[in-house]
């Protein structure tokens, strides 16, 4: 397992993981009405439906194989990345998938003060970026399964990062092309008078977002139904065998990272997880 190479590559077969905390019961798959909150504010269930036009309850059946199925952490499955990289649209159907809630770090914020291009002209980034790191270290600190998709820019705080090393982190990557072309631009503070600056951007954050992703999957190659699905499997893998040696082993045949055209790039965290306040993770690269 390569200790100094990032995420981004191509998600193949991970390594184990070592997990610091005592082993937990693996959380089952939830099955009852689950309240999220979508990046609107707007809380909806989601365990089926996500406000999509799907049911709002799994079926008894789904019910079943997703007992057989999930082996899901006791903690919050954190998606990062740039702006309108897909976070909040695919993290809550990947959330669906899996039966478990989405929450989103963007949607807690606006529930408490208002719309972020407001906040921002009110108040600036800086205060923005104090208050986003609270909302997040307070949702991280419950236990459960869940999505949790943050803000593009949450990764610029150090305590952020740091919280991350205990979480298993989905990094979701795309262009700045992708992004001109499907974006709400309008929504988003820092694009909004410079849409150009979602490069400059990634340029600074990109290293940031590389050392505390498990794994990393671009959102510019692959459709949401696709991307669904690889990476509803890959956090399938992330509550089994903690420290056993089996964590990664089951994504394994990485069938579906590699289909498609749409690569997911991969990396496991293994050395963040044995200290707590590392905000680094050690990664397996598997080669492109
Ligand atoms: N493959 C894809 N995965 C995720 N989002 C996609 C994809 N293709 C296009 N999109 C669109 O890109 C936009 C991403 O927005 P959003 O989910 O709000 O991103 P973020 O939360 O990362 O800022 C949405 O309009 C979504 O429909
Ligand atoms: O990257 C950023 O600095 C930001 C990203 C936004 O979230 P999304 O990444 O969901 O667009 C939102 O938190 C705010 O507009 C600032
Ligand atoms: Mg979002």
């Amino acid at each position: 397992m390569s200790t100094s190479r990032r995420a981004g590559r191509e998600a193949g077969p991970p390594a184990a993981r070592p997990v610091p905390a005592p082993p937990k019961p693996e959380s089952g798959p939830i099955t009852q009405a689950i309240p999220v909150v979508g990046p609107s504010g707007n809380r909806h269930e989601a365990g089926a439906g996500g406000g999509e036009g799907e049911r709002s309850q799994p079926s008894r059946k789904r019910g079943r194989r997703r007992r057989r199925g999930n082996r899901l952490p006791d903690r919050a499955i954190v998606f990062v990345g740039p702006m309108a990289a897909g976070k909040t649209s695919l993290g809550k159907r990947v959330a669906r998938e899996l039966g478990i809630p989405f929450v989103d770090s963007d949607a807690l914020f606006v529930q408490a003060h208002g719309p972020i291009v407001d906040f921002f002209a009110a108040h600036g980034e800086e205060e923005f970026r104090r208050i986003e790191a609270e909302v997040i270290a307070e949702e991280l600190a419950k236990p459960g399964a869940r999505i949790f998709a943050l803000g593009g820019g949450a990764v610029l705080s150090e305590r952020t990062r740091a919280l991350l090393s205990e979480h298993p982190v989905v990094l979701l990557m795309t262009t700045q092309e992708a992004v001109l072309r499907t974006a709400n631009i309008s929504r988003r503070p820092l694009l909004r008078d410079d849409p150009e600056a979602w490069g400059r951007i990634l340029a600074e954050r990109k290293p940031l977002y590389e050392a505390v992703a498990d794994v990393t999957y671009r959102t510019d190659r692959a459709t949401k139904d696709q991307l669904a699905v690889r990476v509803t499997q890959w956090v399938r893998t992330q509550g089994r065998g903690a420290g056993s040696g089996t964590s990664g082993g089951r994504q394994g045949g990485g069938r579906s990272n590699r289909q498609g055209g749409a690569r997911a790039g991969g990396a496991r965290a293994g050395g963040a997880r044995q200290g707590r306040t590392s905000t680094r993770k050690t990664k397996e690269n598997p080669s492109e």
